[in-house]
């Protein structure tokens, strides 16, 4: 830590030169935004105000509220650690570092607060002694709201001998004093000490997949986060029309991490689960491991597919269709060949249907029309073509006619196709699959069913005639409304300047800009939500570029759904192999990746674990060692002095645990307790102020979860309980969620594993 205290005043009492002038400097920064606030407020406060404007004004007037109002949000997230940083450059040129860009009030717009996302900024992240990209000092500045305390330096131009008394000569104490601080349970935002092998990530283009792989608490999650708010900050234009789209394991998850980007002033980004991905549907039920695997398995997309084959029926024998004094027989060899003749045409099942009824209407109009309109001598035709129309018209005014059609080819929905096929899968997949996934078509809907409920909508479709010409009669009354406006507009033009010529007015009004098409097609984009919200919404967004965190723990099928809503196939992709619990998770990337992109992917690896201990660690290698002896873990950038404990719950694991618990909980901070969920119950009795169950309030001082909850989350103390009744994975993660302290506590045996590791 640097040897100067938290005041303006050094440790000797007197004022503190540097504390003083960059407190100056801060308080100068936040005139400049407290001005910049109530700029943006007020015009926002104007522009609401101004009540029914035209059109044309109107939209403007959106434009600017909506711009504004994110501005706005932007000053608010960041206000009270707007800037944490500065670097001094060898040519004497000074930037200060920041969450968000801000520039003076002066002709020039000077930049005083620069972006951490900006070339700029980035040697803060990256000089060191052997590379300083021309910088002499970099200095971490800490602050707590709007006051500077604390100053940490570091020297990288070794010939510079000038000194400032906040010298740090480790240059991790600002790192350090993060990892060790007590944890809140949200995520925190790490823009202040990026580590030079993360900012390689976090600025890796956009296009293209990257792979980041890495053990527990290497900042995988922290960077994917960092990325999303750089790659909204470069690519700021696209990015802000198509949104990004966060996937996490878990809505416990998505909670913990969901401040971070808001603190780096982002709001454009959507996150979700899996789960939450098929507009309309909310996973509430859980699957069976073996439920889950058969679900996300590959070959699921081809037994839909079949599934909807089979509802494109037959008559068996025979559908008799009553008409004009008339019986039509439509039977199977009719009806194959109008399913055939559809089927040609390759689109999904509701589209297609317009084919269907196209070719059975005509294998019926055929039928009649031979049958009264055969000459009984020549055996020629004597109807004419308006006769054969009028019978197809005639044919198409008979409900008979369409239950006939909705019986061979009905119109489906994703939701009652994938219910109908979970009430009775057999035939379609092997019995023992068919045993393992079957439910009543009543039954809720599971993460698992959430991509097969996408993949069916694709095999679907949608038949949109109705929606289409209703869509199309909208538009024609918003062209006649647009071109009403426009009349209008262009009539008070001449009485507002009547008293000069048309070319010599300098006011532009809607109609010398805008004509009645384009004006509807402005109204129609009149939609306030934004591009993330927007996309939530849509099953069909294609997303501008998506984060899948956990990403070994997606199914196959899930992968089908992510591709889907990535056409470009911009995406990051961050995960442990090692920590892969779900049954239906694929192997290996090249797995996952090779059906969508070949190999044309970029992995990278982050190696140094910033969140466990090097004590906490070795125990928890230790038990992947065990079952696979070559593998590396991560190296931890901390040793506690603090061994991990192990100890035996005697006849009474309740109260044990509570003990264990009492001596855990730290003094600010939380503490986890990991147990098996059968144990909840019995355990949650004997804690007081505790928070479990399926989304528990991580904010707490205690929280009960089970490993798989666990997954992503950190702690600064972690109780696990009876670890041999977990899988290695499981165990692994576990025990690799604290920041300071772990015990155990086990009934029965400990596993050899964690005997020799703990005291
Ligand atoms: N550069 C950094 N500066 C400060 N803290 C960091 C840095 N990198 C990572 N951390 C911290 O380390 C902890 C672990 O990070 P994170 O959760 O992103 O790791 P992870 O690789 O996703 O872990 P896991 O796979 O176990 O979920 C977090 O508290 C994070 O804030």
């Amino acid at each position: 830590m640097s040897n100067r205290g938290a005041n303006a005043e050094g440790t000797t009492g007197f004022p503190d030169d540097e504390l003083l002038h960059e407190q100056e400097f801060i308080d100068g920064l936040y005139a400049r935004v407290d001005v910049l606030r109530g700029d943006t407020e007020a015009s926002v406060g104007d522009a609401l105000a101004q009540g029914n404007t035209p059109m044309q004004a109107r939209l403007e007037r959106d434009v600017l509220v909506a711009e504004r109002s994110g501005l706005l949000a932007a000053l608010n997230a960041v206000d009270g650690s707007l800037c944490f940083g500065r670097i001094d450059l060898t040519s004497g040129v000074t930037h200060h570092i920041g969450r968000i860009g801000v520039r003076a009030d002066d002709t020039e717009h000077t930049p005083i607060l620069i972006d951490w996302r900006a070339p700029v900024a980035r040697p803060f992240y990256l000089a060191t002694g052997h590379t300083p990209m021309d910088l002499r000092r970099r200095r971490h500045i800490t602050t707590d709201g709007r006051r500077v305390t604390d100053l940490h330096d570091e020297i990288l131009d070794l010939g510079d001998h000038e000194r400032t008394g906040h010298e740090d000569p480790t240059g991790d104490a600002v790192l350090l004093a993060a990892l060790n601080s007590a944890r809140t349970g949200r995520m925190s935002d790490i823009v202040q000490t990026i580590q030079a092998e993360q900012d390689r990530i976090i600025r890796a283009p956009h296009k293209g997949v990257l792979v980041v792989e890495g053990g527990p608490g290497t900042g995988k999650t922290a960077v994917a986060l960092h990325r999303a708010a750089y790659l909204l900050y470069e690519y700021r234009e696209l990015l802000a029309k198509r949104a990004v789209l966060i996937v996490g394991p878990n809505p416990a998850f998505l909670g913990y991490i969901g401040e971070v980007l808001p603190s780096l002033g982002e709001t454009g980004v959507l996150l979700a689960t899996v789960g939450e991905l098929f507009p309309g549907v909310r996973a509430t039920a859980t699957d069976a491991p073996r439920a889950a695997a058969v679900k996300g398995r590959a070959d699921m997309a081809e037994v839909l597919a079949a599934v909807v084959q089979s509802r494109q029926a037959l008559p068996d024998p025979v559908i008799a269709i009553e008409h004009d004094r008339d019986v039509l027989m439509l039977d199977a060899g009719l009806v194959q060949v109008a399913r055939e003749r559809t089927r040609e045409a390759q689109l999904p099942h509701n589209v297609a249907r317009e084919y269907f009824e196209g070719h059975i209407l005509n294998t019926l109009t055929d039928m009649l029309a031979e049958r009264i309109g055969t000459d009984p001598f020549d055996g020629s035709n004597l109807l004419d073509p308006s006769d054969i129309t009028q019978i197809r018209d005639d044919l198409a005014e008979n409900p008979e006619v369409w239950s006939a059609i909705d019986q061979l080819w009905p119109r489906l929905t994703p939701q009652s196709l994938v219910a109908d096929f979970l009430a009775d899968p057999e035939g379609y997949v092997p019995d023992e699959d068919a045993a393992a996934i079957r439910r009543p078509v009543t039954g809720a809907w599971t993460t698992a069913d959430v991509p097969l409920l996408d993949e069916a909508a694709e095999l679907l479709g949608e038949d949109d005639r109705v929606a289409r010409a209703l869509a199309d009669q909208e538009r024609r009354a918003q062209v006649a409304y647009a071109q009403g406006v426009l009349d209008v507009s262009y009539a008070s033009r001449t009485y507002e300047f009547e008293d000069k010529d048309e070319e010599d007015s300098e006011v532009l009004s809607a109609h010398n800009i805008i004509d009645a098409e384009r004006m509807a097609e402005r109204h129609e984009e009149d939609d306030h939500r934004s591009a993330a919200e927007r996309a939530a919404a849509d099953r069909t967004w294609a997303f501008g570029h998506i984060i899948v965190d956990e990403a070994q723990e997606l199914s196959p099928m899930a992968w089908r759904l992510l591709m889907r809503r990535s056409p470009t196939r911009s995406m990051t992709l961050v995960g442990d192999p090692a920590q892969t619990a779900e049954a239906a998770g694929v192997g290996s990337w090249s797995e996952i990746l090779s059906p969508y992109v070949e190999d044309r992917w970029e992995h990278k690896r982050l190696a140094v674990n910033y969140r466990t201990p090097s004590e906490i660690m070795d125990v928890a290698a230790g038990v992947l060692r065990a079952r696979h002896p070559d593998f590396e873990p991560p190296r931890s950038v901390r040793s506690t002095g603090v061994r991990p404990w192990a100890r035996a719950a005697g006849d009474d694991l309740p109260g044990t645990v509570a003990k264990a618990v009492a001596e855990l909980t730290p003094a600010e901070g939380r503490l986890a307790v990991i147990a098996p969920r059968e144990l909840h119950t019995s355990l949650a009795a004997r804690l007081e102020d505790v928070t479990a169950g399926e989304e528990p309030d991580l904010t707490r001082t205690v929280v009960l979860l089970d490993p798989r909850q666990a997954k992503g989350l950190e702690f600064d103390s972690v109780l696990v309980v009876e670890p041999a009744r977990y899988g290695t994975s499981d165990l692994y993660v576990a025990l690799t969620r604290a920041t300071q302290a772990l015990g155990i506590v086990y009934e029965g045996e400990l596993p050899q594993a964690l005997r020799a590791a703990t005291v």
